[in-house]
């Protein structure tokens, strides 16, 4: 192919999925002169699964997203067609917002936002090359032959990236949803020498709402009053209209058809080469796995306003068309229900993520960074919380000052799931889930503009208007709670009363109000009421809720600040950037091979590296701390 040269651009982006919008929105909202390079304009922000954004972990991360300046929890906000906050009876770290979105217009919505974005240019075209000279990534060639040039790349090309689709015997080359597949850019990197492998996923059918019996299902609707992912949102702004999801069950039936075609499912017979999500299981895996399980649920959600097309939740499926509309038709609810697009399985390439640094670069290629389900993730907020780390770093090296930004574990969910990633690698999609959390109890829903927005504004991210509202926030949450730190309810018939009604024991003497907080199902509005302060409702909720978590669980908070000190000790502690593990007498041989291959920065992040045990840390420690003996010593003679 000739190619000839085109623009030149401080920052180009390569994808406009999930990842690829909030890398690209980000650097150029720092100011940097960026190019948006997508394969198909009509699928920027394009939803292949479920229509629906958070939940456990992932409702947190598009929080966060949010609190750094990003784009997804403001047009989730403006586009959802239902919000239900989850585990609402459980305690605020395992809290978690869920969005069913309207499909269309959030895609409509984030192309509008990036086609309106000063410094911003969108264009359809597939790069099949990077420009790669001295080590250093110069740019990208499209199919057509144009070359630009750009300060720093990010790669987003998530499932397209040598794209498979599987439906029963039928394998044909794709990207999702019957877009074309990337299969040059694939080729290039392994012979920049990148170690890529095959991951897989799959989605369901969806039906025609029309051909569908609610009346054998459960309805699920949105809350009364929704919350938002947005901080910028406003109470104002919710939407009242919302539409319900639906719930219906396997059931013998269903299984039995499916165990009588397991020699056609692609995921058994052997077709399939790449590794599955194992929390995403398809309905087939489902079946086999847990075979004693009766029934499984499933969740019909509606795909958008302007659409028929309903979602058939958790019946992810690669079985052949024939066998899929047995199986939706043996569902009650869907006996007559019109499948208008089968399920299907995608296999594609990803790049092996301990290639990357923290920051998202790749290290075999400095200026380039990659984000987003080709690192080995699954899930659209695991995408664009990527994808806004990587355009920011990406922003920054273009700024040419020296500057990086990384989130620790302690500070986002987003760090946690790039350390993990660069440290650890993932032998299946990885997916966010509030266990890999070691700090949850900071992590919360509720908490993330506390934790983010200050980083957000220094990055140029955050308007002067909304750093005033944050700081005005996070003034009065300090002002209350240093006052109730001060203010005695006394023991009286209404104190007594209360404390009667939810079954505690009355109170004797005078207590703190920040004390009486923490007794079990005592609000602060309670306590401002025993306070006879009722103008409470007044408040802003989100500080009320703030003032009552922060009091509530001190204790459990404290506990974990303690542990979380003690990682900022060990992250201190740097590993020199050209150590030779081979010199280092002792180490086991797994650990040292690690080492080599993923090359931690900190000792905190070697010995968060698996295989590694306590021996080979002291063994490291120690190794590191002779070297700066010596150096030291070195200096004084
Ligand atoms: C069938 C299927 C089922 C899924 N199931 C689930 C699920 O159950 N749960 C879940 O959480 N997630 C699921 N996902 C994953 C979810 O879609 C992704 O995690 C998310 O979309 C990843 O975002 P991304 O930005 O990394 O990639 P994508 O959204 O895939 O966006 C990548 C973009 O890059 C473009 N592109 C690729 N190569 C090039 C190139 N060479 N030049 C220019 N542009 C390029 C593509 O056209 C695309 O627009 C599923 C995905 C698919 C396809």
């Amino acid at each position: 192919m000739r190619t000839y040269d085109s623009n030149d651009y401080d920052v180009i982006v390569v994808g406009a999925g999930h990842a690829g919008s909030e890398a690209a929105l980000a650097a150029a909202r720092m100011g940097q002169k960026t190019l948006l390079l997508t394969i198909n304009l009509d699928m920027v922000a394009f939803m292949p699964c479920n229509p629906s954004l958070g939940g456990p972990a992932k409702g947190i991360v598009v929080r966060e997203i949010d609190a750094l300046g990003g784009q997804m929890g403001k047009n989730i906000d403006a586009s959802y067609v239902q919000m239900r906050m989850l585990n609402t009876g459980k305690g605020p770290a395992v809290r978690a917002l869920r969005a069913q979105a309207d499909k269309n217009l959030y895609h409509r919505l984030m192309k509008d936002t990036i086609e309106n974005e000063p410094n911003l240019t969108l264009r359809q075209a597939m790069v099949n090359e990077l420009v790669i000279e001295d080590g250093e990534c110069r740019g990208v060639i499209t199919n057509t032959g144009a070359k630009y040039t750009a300060k720093a790349v990010v790669l987003t090309a998530g499932t397209s990236s040598r794209g498979k689709i599987i439906i029963g015997e039928l394998m044909y080359s794709s990207g999702p949803n019957n877009s074309i597949p990337s299969i040059k850019l694939s080729e290039d990197l392994e012979k920049n020498g990148f170690k890529l492998r095959r991951f897989k996923t799959g989605t369901p059918p969806r039906v025609d709402g029309n051909t569908i019996d609610y009346s054998k299902t459960e309805e699920q609707p949105g809350d009364k009053t929704p919350n938002h992912f947005s901080f910028t949102s406003s109470d104002a702004d919710y939407l009242q209209d919302q539409l319900s999801c639906w719930m219906t069950y396997t059931n013998d039936r269903t299984h039995d058809i499916i165990r009588n075609n397991l020699d056609r499912a692609p995921m058994f017979s052997g077709v399939i080469e790449g590794v599955g999500p194992r929390y995403c299981p398809s309905i087939e895996d489902k079946i086999v796995r847990f075979a004693d399980k009766p029934r499984h649920q499933l969740f019909l959600e509606p795909e958008g306003r302007d659409t028929e097309e309903y979602y058939v939740g958790d019946f992810s499926t690669s079985m052949p068309e024939e066998v899929q509309l047995q199986m939706i038709h043996s569902v009650a609810g869907l006996e007559n229900a019109e499948m208008m697009r089968p399920g299907y399985a995608i296999e594609y390439d990803i790049i092996e993520p301990w290639q990357l640094t923290h920051t998202l670069e790749t290290k075999p290629v400095k200026n380039l960074f990659t984000a987003g389900q080709m690192n080995g993730t699954s899930g659209y907020e695991e995408a664009a919380g990527q994808g806004i780390v990587a355009g920011i770093n990406a922003a920054l090296r273009a700024q040419g000052n020296g500057e990086t930004f990384t989130l620790a574990r302690d500070e986002a969910y987003i760090g946690v799931l790039i350390d993990d990633l660069v440290t650890k690698g993932t032998n299946e999609p990885y997916r966010l889930l509030t266990s890999r959390a070691e700090y949850r109890l900071v992590l919360r829903h509720d908490n993330a503009d506390l934790r983010l927005t200050d980083k957000g504004y220094a990055l140029g991210l955050i308007d002067e208007e909304r750093k005033a509202k944050f700081d005005h926030k996070k003034e009065a949450i300090a002002r209350e709670i240093a006052r109730l730190r001060t203010v005695r309810i006394k023991p009286s018939d209404k104190v007594n009363a209360l404390l009667a009604k939810l079954h505690q024991s009355p109170l004797k003497d005078g207590v703190l109000a920040s004390e009486f907080l923490k007794r079990p199902n005592i609000s602060y509005k309670d306590v401002l009421s025993l306070l006879g302060e009722e103008k409470a409702a007044a408040i802003d909720r989100y500080v009320s809720e703030q003032i009552e978590i922060s009091l509530r669980y001190e204790g459990y908070i404290k506990k974990e600040q303690i542990k979380i000190d003690r990682l900022h000790r060990m992250e201190a502690k740097k590993i020199p950037d050209q150590i030779d593990y081979d010199a280092i007498n002792g180490l086991a041989t797994e650990a040292r091979e690690k080492f080599k291959k993923i090359r931690p920065e900190t000792l905190a992040q070697a010995e968060r590296i698996s295989g590694v045990n306590p021996a080979d840390m002291a063994i490291l420690s120690v190794y590191i701390e002779q070297g700066r003996i010596a150096k030291v010593n070195q200096a004084v003679s």
